[in-house]
């Protein structure tokens, strides 16, 4: 007779949050969150200003302990690790507010990223390069990261993530404030990270970009899950309608 199998680990979710919450004193910012993230997904997370997308991604990160609930991460609950211990396992992010050291070079704020896997000098400049060539910024390695436009210290901040050898990337609004052309250089950045074979949840307000982007969307509102599913399911939802898109981008409209 032959032994059952067990669930293979490529079917487990990546990134599983059950039941988490946070509270900033009275204020709740993150209400009982559960949300699963696929292997090779990309997945939007949106929600109105202040609906807790950040702070979600903060203990996904590491960042901050949640209140209550639990973080499962490739197999491993890894709620009471810290930050750095996260990103060693493989959860590398970006900050809404660009945090790109800007008195260093570019390929030097890299080379930070890249030390975490590598702390042979030599081989973590090596990985660095290749990953500003990956990210389309190779020519700009040697000039300040202050002297980048707004676009390119985005693209850094995905290369400085993306040198951790992440497994899961977490974008914060990497696409936001850019022109169409800067955004559209973006999308197919995020898609050659997935063709990488690297799992992407990101967190965007522009609809437009993100929708035909990501394989599935998920809705915060209120610090709450309020919908999940396909883009194209999500946006006709009346209750993502209501508390968030508005009528102008209700189907039809
Ligand atoms: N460190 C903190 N201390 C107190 N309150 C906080 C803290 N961080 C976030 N909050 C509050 O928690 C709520 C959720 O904020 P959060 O930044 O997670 O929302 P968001 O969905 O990312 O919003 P935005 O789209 O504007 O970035 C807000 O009311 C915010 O003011």
């Amino acid at each position: 007779m032959t032994a059952p199998l067990e669930t293979p680990l490529l079917e487990t979710p990546l990134l599983e949050t059950r039941g988490v919450w946070q509270r900033f004193g009275g204020l709740v910012a993150n209400s009982d969150v559960s949300i699963s993230v696929g292997r090779g997904e990309i997945v939007g997370l949106i929600g109105p200003n202040g609906a807790g997308k950040s702070t979600l991604f903060n203990l996904i990160a590491g960042v901050l302990p949640p209140t209550q609930g639990s973080i499962i991460f490739d197999g491993e609950d890894v709620t009471t690790l810290g930050a750095a211990e996260r990103c060693q396992r493989g959860i590398g992010r970006t900050f809404q507010v660009v945090k790109s050291f800007e008195t260093m070079t570019v390929i030097d704020n890299v080379i930070v990223g890249a030390l975490i896997r590598n702390t042979v000098m030599r081989v973590a400049r090596k990985k660095a390069y290749e990953v500003l060539e990956f990210c389309g910024l190779a020519a700009r390695a040697n000039v300040m990261a202050s002297d980048l436009v707004p676009s390119e210290k985005r693209r850094l901040e995905v290369a400085r993530a993306l040198a951790t050898e992440p497994k899961l990337l977490l974008l914060d609004e990497v696409l936001t404030g850019l022109t169409p052309v800067e955004a559209q250089t973006g999308v197919e950045l995020v898609r050659k990270v997935r063709a990488a074979g690297i799992t992407v949840l990101m967190v965007e307000h522009v609809m437009e970009i993100v929708m035909p982007l990501v394989d599935r969307a998920i809705v915060l509102n209120l610090g709450k899950v309020l919908v999940e599913g396909k883009p194209t399911e999500v946006v006709r939802n009346p209750e993502v309608i209501s508390a968030y898109l508005g009528d102008r981008h209700a189907v039809g409209a």
